[in-house]
């Protein structure tokens, strides 16, 4: 009994039934079976590579087996999934795969055990490119092959051709259909000015993030630097290093991270302010990110207070600014869809509903945001998806409310002084868009804007 391939089909199981995160449940599995490091990789292979895909799978399974996977039992349907995986996306022997997953069978669901030999087997007769194709055959709309063949909803597939549309990247669907289904590397920052080790130093710096590299053991680089390198996106690197280095910080600044948890950007922030002589304090709604936003600058000797409590009622007095703040992050709540590659099973789990409550969302914490600046100082505006109504859609409906008492600012220019090398961003420039399949970071959103009066 392979216990990788348990431990991956107990992780769907949960992920299906108590809309639990692999991210999070799958290393506490992996722990808890004391899997071996090679397990472990196979596991995390297993589980993240089917959880993507599952939607391909799907399709495959259903001309394998001549049915709807509506009328197979869901924990067959994963047993079959994750045989879907070994034997059309991985090395895993065609033998090792089919028996492996019908053992699983003969364990959680003994009456079907024949199905899931049979299925596989049929499933392994063919290769590959000839499954794409057969998959590919059965769409009826150019959207329901795209989303067939690079397993994602179609609602996701059009939003994104539509962000990509907006962004000048007509044509380059696939391509980032494609990098949403591959594992992103371990990216790393370290954080400036607490210690004299540049990314050079400790690995191969990233293209853009002048704080940015990847390492071979990310892990125990971010173990052996005591708070000063953590894990952390590219993108999102720029995204905060935009509002900071957007101009000279003036001794005294007062800075706002109004949606801050887990504290990845306030990071970034509290460094910066250290080493401009700024003030920062971070806001966050839920109490147990909070204290994550806590943890995350506890490395960085700056005293910020950190609130719990909603963004749309802030107090600027209660938090020590009465006159209002120089700069305010609003890295907002988004549907994440610029972030799929990182988070297997977000695609399936979202929806188009979301999108409209999110975007009411944002529009009052931006509401809020501006409300909290002096005039003359600089919003931030970022999210983790590039869903057009979450993006170009926000900013415009805030630009239709405050007129001329906001103005865009460059934001092209800023990204493109802070990045270590020429970077290619589409669009007028007064908001950047980034792709994970043209710059290899999350597909993150930055709007500058500058409160006039
Ligand atoms: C995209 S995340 C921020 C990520 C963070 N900046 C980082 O880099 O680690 C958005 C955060 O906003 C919080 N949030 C949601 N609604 C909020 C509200 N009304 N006021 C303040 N924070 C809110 C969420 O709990 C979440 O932690």
């Amino acid at each position: 009994m392979s216990p990788a391939r348990i431990v991956a089909h107990e992780v769907l199981g949960a992920v299906r039934d108590d809309e639990a995160y692999a991210n999070l449940l799958l290393p506490n599995r992996i722990e808890r079976s004391k899997l071996s490091e090679a397990d472990a990789a196979l596991a995390t292979e297993l589980t993240y590579g089917t959880l993507r895909l599952s939607g391909y799978y799907d399709a495959v399974i259903e001309i394998a087996a001549n049915r709807s996977v509506a009328q197979i039992d869901p924990a067959v349907l994963d047993i079959l999934r994750l045989g879907a995986h070994q034997l059309l996306a991985t090395r895993v022997p065609t033998h090792a795969a089919v028996h492996e997953q019908v053992v699983i069978a003969h364990r959680v669901a003994p009456q079907a055990a024949g199905f899931v030999n049979a299925v596989l087997r049929t499933l392994s007769r063919t290769d590959a490119d000839e499954w794409k194709t057969r998959v590919a055959a059965r769409a009826k709309t150019e959207d329901a092959r795209l989303a067939a063949v690079h397993s994602h909803p179609e609602w996701i597939v059009r939003a994104l051709r539509a962000a990509l549309d907006r962004d000048e990247r007509a044509g380059e669907l696939e391509a980032l259909l494609a990098a949403d289904n591959v594992s992103p590397r371990v990216n790393l920052a370290v954080l400036p000015g607490l210690g004299d080790e540049t990314p050079a130093d400790l690995g191969t710096p990233n293209t853009y993030s002048p704080l940015g590299f990847t390492a071979e053991r990310p892990i125990a680089l971010v173990g052996a630097h005591e708070g000063r390198v953590r894990v952390q996106d590219e993108g999102s690197q720029l995204a905060a290093l935009a509002l900071t280095r957007a101009k000279p910080v003036e001794p005294g600044e007062r800075w706002l991270d109004l949606c801050a948890g887990p504290g990845g950007k306030t990071a970034i922030l509290a460094t910066e302010a250290l080493a401009g002589d700024a003030v920062l304090v971070a806001n966050e709604l839920v109490p147990a990110r909070t204290e994550l936003v806590r943890r995350a600058i506890a490395g960085v000797p700056l005293d910020v207070p950190v609130r719990t409590g909603d963004g749309r009622d802030l107090e600027i007095a209660a938090l020590g600014s009465p006159d209002g703040f120089d700069r305010i992050l609003l890295d907002a709540p988004c549907t994440g869809l610029g972030a799929l590659r990182r988070r297997p099973e977000a695609r399936w789990r979202k929806q188009p509903t979301d999108v409209p409550a999110l975007s009411l969302l944002q529009g009052e914490l931006v509401d809020a945001a501006l409300r909290a600046l002096r005039p003359g100082g600089l919003l931030g505006y970022v999210t983790c998806s590039p869903h057009t109504a979450e993006t170009h859609g926000t900013i415009a409906a805030a630009r239709k409310r405050w007129g001329d008492r906001i103005e865009s600012v460059d934001t092209r220019a800023v990204i493109e002084a802070v990045a270590e090398h020429p970077i290619d961003v589409r669009g007028d420039g007064s908001t950047v868009q980034l792709w994970p399949h043209a710059h290899g970071t999350d597909a993150m959103f930055i709007a500058l804007l500058r409160k006039t009066s």
